[in-house]
């Protein structure tokens, strides 16, 4: 069990696990247009009224564009031996396809060049919820053209920086982009269709399957696809609780990995969404199950799942009451992790596994004389994962590394500068940095390679 003591226990992790920390574009680097970028959906979402909390966008956020390199050298200081970040599609081109802007190639080919010289390991994705605003006004993931312009930007970065990068992942969470973005409207671009969910969803997953199938001819490394899943568990023992976690586990965790690791669907989603869901032409099928090196799994907490009136699945997260939660709502349920990485194993077999986010907002205290942030909550909650982690590796889940989310707090959507995830925190006045004490227990993790835990 993961929340047992830890005395005693050789928690060592397996040799060259791969420490890291995550963040993404949109959420760290501000300067949104510099040097030629154009436009994402997230930064014309931000500047709608009413779409963020207290109207805040990533104008500035966490100035990465301009501080990158105190940043790495940050890392440096942490000991991190990786760092997984995202590429801002619309600064490599910025209608969408078409034309380079060599500036924006540029920032991230120094950022890449920074890292490695400072020994710690790239993880690249390709898409990480920013599209360029001039696709979305062409239909964006709604048009089935999605799929060519996906492959031609990412060839674009694999011929700039396939060598130097050796771990590629298409997509960061398809679920969150088609049930946020296109059915429920809380993140860009904010519709509410369950007939446009259906179809974005799967040419999210056509246009993974074409980059994947792209980075095949490039490159000669790495290539995954990362999904939030998370275990959904019976409220409680009647024949409708049961079908409602059937539905939910559908919803959330196979709709996306059967597609690109079986090539189709579960059954349930018919059923989910009705008249809603399309007949799908078979071809798309093996364009979208493309051989992968690895699949990252983004994991945050679990959901007690009843019968319920959510839309499309017809379920209920029930809260419990003698559970811990942390200031986004999210139950801490570390056996949830061990228990997933074992449905994930047994489901789809020994494709190896990074953790690429597993993280908690806490209400953390300022930055005290002397510059400490205290965090025990947050040092709790990674401690108790990570010992999770161990379990599901000591039970043979091939789990090759781990990306604390977030490195730096950040900008949560649209949630806006509300939530601090970072193990770092970040004064937005000033743009000061300082490692919280989660990091800098961390960094001694990561330095006994977990022993320490
Ligand atoms: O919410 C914390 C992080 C985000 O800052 C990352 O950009 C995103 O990859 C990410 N995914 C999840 C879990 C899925 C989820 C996202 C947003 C809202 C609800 C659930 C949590 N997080």
């Amino acid at each position: 069990m993961s929340d047992a003591p830890a005395q005693g226990r050789d928690f060592r992790f397996p040799d060259g696990f791969l420490w890291g920390a995550a963040t993404a574009a949109h959420q760290i680097e501000g300067s949104p247009l510099a040097d030629g970028a154009g436009p994402s959906i997230w930064t014309r979402f931000a500047h709608t009224p009413g779409m963020t909390l207290n109207g805040d966008t990533g104008d500035v956020a966490c100035d990465h564009y301009r501080r990158w390199k105190q940043d790495v050298a940050l890392m440096r200081e942490l000991g991190l031996k990786a760092y997984r970040f995202s590429v801002s599609w619309s600064r490599i081109h910025p209608e969408g396809t078409g034309r380079v802007n060599q500036a924006g190639l540029d920032f991230y080919s120094r950022l890449v060049d920074e890292l490695l010289e400072n020994g710690i390991e790239p993880l690249l994705t390709l898409f990480h919820w920013d599209l360029p605003a001039a696709l979305d006004d062409r239909g964006g993931w709604l048009n089935r053209d999605c799929a060519d312009w996906f492959a031609d930007y990412g060839t674009t970065l694999y011929r700039a920086l396939d060598g130097r990068v050796k771990k590629w992942a298409t997509i960061n969470e398809p679920w969150v982009v088609t049930d946020g973005g296109y059915l429920h409207g809380a993140l860009a671009p904010g519709h509410r269709s369950r007939y446009e969910a259906p179809i974005a969803a799967h040419n999210l997953m056509r246009a993974h399957g074409a980059a994947a199938q792209a980075y095949r001819a490039e490159g000669r490394h790495e290539m995954g696809l990362v999904v939030n899943i998370e275990p959904k568990y019976p409220a409680g023992d009647s024949p409708e609780d049961a079908a409602a976690v059937r539905r939910a586990h559908a919803y959330m965790n196979e709709q996306f990995l059967h597609p690109a690791l079986l090539g189709r669907y579960p059954d349930e989603l018919k059923d989910i969404f009705g008249d809603a869901w399309p007949e799908w032409p078979a071809e798309d099928f093996a364009l979208i199950r493309q051989p992968l090196d690895f699949v990252g799994i983004n994991y945050y907490t679990r959901s007690v799942t009843a019968a319920g009136d959510s839309y499309p699945q017809r379920t209920a997260v029930v809260r419990q009451p003698l559970g811990t939660y942390t200031e986004t709502g999210w139950e801490v349920f570390p056996q949830g992790l061990t228990d997933l990485l074992l449905w994930f194993k047994d489901t789809y077999g020994d494709l190896p596994v990074y953790i690429t986010e597993n993280g908690a907002a806490f209400f953390d205290p300022p930055v005290a004389e002397g510059g400490r942030v205290r965090d025990p909550l947050r040092t709790d909650y990674l401690r108790k994962h990570l010992s999770a982690i161990h379990d599901a590796i000591a039970a043979g889940v091939d789990v090759r590394g781990y990306m604390a989310w977030s490195l730096l707090d950040n900008l949560e959507w649209s949630l806006g500068y509300s939530k601090r995830f970072g193990i770092v925190h970040v004064n937005y006045g000033t743009q000061e940095r300082t490692p919280k004490d989660s990091a800098r227990w961390y960094s001694k993790v990561i330095a006994s390679n977990g022993r320490t835990l």
